[in-house]
């Protein structure tokens, strides 16, 4: 076969030749992203001069994007996001440090899911709780919080919507993680494993593996799978069930990967931020906007809340309701549309809709995961 770095006349190169080919390309790649890196620094000081802030999502989503259409392959475009992700996350803490606050401990699937984000170049701030997320950027601890709204298997994240309603914090990105479950063990074999540890989530997303190859383990509810996989890196006749980045950061093994009933077990993850410390981030070309309503119990009233919508042709991606407590049968609903505030048609359908609501909140208008 013959490659644009290959001249079809010569023989074909060695293994030592085409291993030096790469290493020169290497050293020029890494030129070129010293090269990325310092106008980073450049654009890093004119956003100093101006106050304005380092992290651009709407930016960033758009160098992907741009990447993957004038990608000429073979690198697959799966891989373009990841790849850039890490440099712009490099050549972004050039300008600032980016603190990130999500559920910890370390090897959480919240981490994976800011790190998935965020790229690996930020300040990692793992809280113990979803309240402790928000109350951490609120108050400036953070400059962006992870937290998870929906599992593709087990529904809404109700406690993170639930906050939603009063939060000052607004959405300014989201991202989706496939949840795929490990069973982790200090020895590599099933044999002897006396109890598995895990959150409650995790042991019921596994319950029918669980049932089969290890119907005699009793299963241990813990704090959370990073806290399982800690234990079981301490004692062999215990188990945990976490990610594989779990794993290799607690020392144990992967002795059974994948064992989630549901082998597309995704969740997705919404990324906040204080607006008095973050502009709303401009359209994309791929947005989504969030908002939660409320409207009076009457009859009609659902459909006054969609017949805007279908007005001005906006697409509703999202629907879910979450009872109000006030014990009268209502209900809040949380809705996501696909374009921003900046298109017109958006603009006008949400200023109707606002008008039909007792209760609306914008959330966010942020650019669409572009995994
Ligand atoms: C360099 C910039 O700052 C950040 C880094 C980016 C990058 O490395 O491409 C893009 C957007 C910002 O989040 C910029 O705003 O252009």
């Amino acid at each position: 076969m013959t490659t644009p770095d290959h001249d079809a006349a010569s023989p074909a190169p060695t293994l030592p030749e085409l291993r030096d080919r790469i290493d020169a390309l290497d050293r020029e790649l890494i030129a070129m992203l010293n090269r990325r890196a310092r106008l980073a620094q450049e654009v890093g000081e004119i956003k100093k001069k101006e106050g304005s802030v380092v992290f651009r999502p709407e930016r960033e989503a758009q160098v992907i994007d741009g990447l993957k259409q004038f990608n000429p392959g073979p690198l697959k475009n799966e891989s373009v996001a990841p790849i850039w992700r890490e440099i712009m996350s490099a050549c972004r803490a050039l300008e600032t440090p980016t603190r990130v606050a999500y559920l910890g401990p370390a090897g959480t699937f919240s981490e994976e899911a800011a790190l998935g984000f965020f790229g690996s170049s930020i300040v990692r701030v793992p809280c113990a709780s979803i309240d402790e997320v928000f109350r951490n950027t609120s108050a400036g601890v953070a400059d962006f919080g992870v937290v998870p709204v929906e599992n593709s298997t087990e529904g809404m994240v109700a406690r993170s919507l639930d906050i939603f309603l009063t939060t000052p914090l607004f959405i300014i990105g989201e991202t989706s993680l496939f949840v795929r479950h490990n069973l982790l063990r200090k020895e590599n074999a099933l044999d002897g494993i006396e109890a598995v540890c895990a959150h409650p989530q995790a042991l019921a997303q596994c319950h029918d593996w669980l049932s089969l190859h290890l119907p005699h383990a009793e299963r241990r509810p813990v704090s959370s799978n990073a806290e399982g996989a800690r234990l079981a890196a301490q004692d062999s006749r215990l188990a945990g069930i976490a990610s594989a980045r779990a794993a290799s950061e607690y020392g144990v093994h992967v002795v059974a990967p994948a064992i989630q009933n549901d082998p597309h077990n995704r969740t997705r993850f919404a990324i906040v931020t204080d607006p008095h410390r973050h502009p709303a981030p401009q359209a994309s070309g791929h947005d989504c906007t969030s908002l939660v309503v409320s409207v009076v119990n009457r009859p009609g009233a659902m459909y006054d809340i969609l017949a805007p919508l279908k007005r001005h042709g906006v697409s509703m991606t999202r629907l879910e309701s979450r009872p109000a407590r006030s014990g009268q049968w209502e209900y809040y609903f949380f809705i996501d549309l696909q374009g921003h505030p900046e298109q017109p048609a958006v603009q006008t359908a949400m200023h109707e809709l606002r008008e039909a609501c007792a209760f609306f909140k914008v959330l966010g208008a942020y650019p669409i995961d572009a995994h």
